[in-house]
């Protein structure tokens, strides 16, 4: 599979060797503004780059008929535009917020607690997530995601990004965001009460496992027309 890397930092760089190690090959990477005839050699482009650069390569991808995924983060207030720009060019387009196994294990984990705990008032929830500290977005895409299913299978109704022990309206789920040199991703989501604190956590170890997750969603999309997410790609829908 010949891939176009749209972002070749810290992401792009472990991709690239993960995919060589795949016999996959790398024809087009950039850092900039697009050259569409060099990206038009490829059989899939995968972005990730900077929040106020992912919907245009996206744009640019799917117009030029080459199949697109995305893991940059913070710019998803666009991201039905670019649903509806898929569709009319009948492309293929797959975003997650996290491309880990783990982490996409870890989401349904999260909703099963949810609609757990759903009605137990004396448990109040909070999400916390520590990051590197060249991370550019907070709260982390995947925190967001973590939150917007918490409020999917319970009746509460918002999150909100707070400073650590600070309290948050009702019905909002605080979430903290720490910045910490050399961190990869974590994430964690408490219950707390007065008698007890009920916690579940995932550590990546490196960007190892998001830069595969990427290759295998890449492999799995390049002959598809659509919109997909990391539960078509692992078929974790029906759990
Ligand atoms: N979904 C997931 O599983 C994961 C998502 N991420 C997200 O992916 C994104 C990238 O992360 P990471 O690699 O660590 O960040 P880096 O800052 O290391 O890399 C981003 C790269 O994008 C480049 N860039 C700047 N402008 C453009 C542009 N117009 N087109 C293409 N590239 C451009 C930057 O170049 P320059 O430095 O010259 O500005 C830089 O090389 C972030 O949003 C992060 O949150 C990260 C890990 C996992
Ligand atoms: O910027 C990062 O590094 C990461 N970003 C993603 C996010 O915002 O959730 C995924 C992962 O946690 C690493």
């Amino acid at each position: 599979m010949k891939i176009a890397l749209l972002g070749y930092g810290k992401m792009g760089k472990t991709i690239e060797k993960l995919a060589l190690e795949r016999n996959h090959s790398i024809c087009y990477k950039t850092s900039s503004e697009i050259d569409v005839e060099q990206l038009k050699q490829a059989d899939v482009a995968i972005d990730f780059s900077i929040p106020t650069a992912a919907k245009e390569n996206i744009i640019t991808a799917l117009k030029a008929q080459i199949p697109v995924i995305s893991g940059t983060t913070g710019w998803l207030n666009h991201y039905e535009e670019v649903v509806k720009i898929c569709e009319q060019e009948n492309g293929t387009f797959l975003y997650a917020s996290n491309f880990s196994l783990g982490v996409n294990l870890f989401f349904n984990l999260n909703a099963h607690l949810a609609k757990l705990m759903n009605g137990h008032k004396q448990y109040q929830v909070g999400l916390e997530e520590i990051h590197h500290t060249q991370k550019l977005d907070a709260p982390s895409g995947t925190a967001i995601s973590l939150a917007k299913d918490i409020i999917d299978y319970s009746s509460l109704k918002d999150w909100k990004l707070v400073n650590e022990n600070e309290e948050s309206e009702a019905e909002s789920i605080p979430v903290t965001a720490k910045r910490i040199e050399n961190i990869s991703g974590t994430h964690s989501i408490t219950y707390s009460s007065s008698v007890d604190d009920i916690e579940i956590k995932h550590t990546a170890h490196s960007r190892e496992g998001f830069a595969l997750g990427a290759i295998i969603a890449a492999e799995w999309i390049k002959d598809k027309k659509g919109v997909f997410s990391m539960k078509d790609v692992l078929n974790l829908n029906n759990l």
